[in-house]
């Protein structure tokens, strides 16, 4: 079961075009999101955007890069699953703008390069 306990998993919200339908809000979602110790929550729409669902998968890869890649940084992986005490889990949701998983993967990214040189 170990194994598992490294694999990066993110919650996705699908349909956020079907606005009258809603039955999960942002806020909910990102609450579960962080009970079941998901890294990220995305909310995307796959008939509006295929670019968000590109962006779910890079997100993915990034975290696996980060978590698989830069053995520094597995340390932190205990902390993620802690939100509330770690910097870098604000979780926020998709329609914002932008990704904020990528802003975490920046965020370590700049930190690992910062640390490592
Ligand atoms: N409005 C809207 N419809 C979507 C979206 N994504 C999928 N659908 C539609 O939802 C229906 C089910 O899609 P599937 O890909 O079969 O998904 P599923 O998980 O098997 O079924 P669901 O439980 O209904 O989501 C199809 O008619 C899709 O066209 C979306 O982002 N917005």
């Amino acid at each position: 079961m170990d194994c598992f306990n490294d694999v990066p998993v993110v919650l996705v919200g699908n349909k956020t075009d079907q606005l009258g339908d809603r039955m999960i809000s942002t806020e909910d979602g990102t609450r579960r999101c962080r009970e079941i110790g998901c890294l990220c929550f995305h909310e995307i729409s796959i008939r509006e955007s295929i670019e968000q669902v590109w962006t779910v998968f890079k997100d993915v890869y990034h975290l696996w890069k980060i978590h698989y890649k830069m053995p520094k940084l597995k340390r932190s992986s205990t902390e993620i699953q802690s939100p509330d005490s770690h910097p870098l889990l604000s979780f926020s949701s998709f329609s914002n703008g932008k990704s904020i998983i990528s802003v975490m993967s920046d965020m370590i990214l700049k930190d690992v390069k910062g640390s490592a040189l």
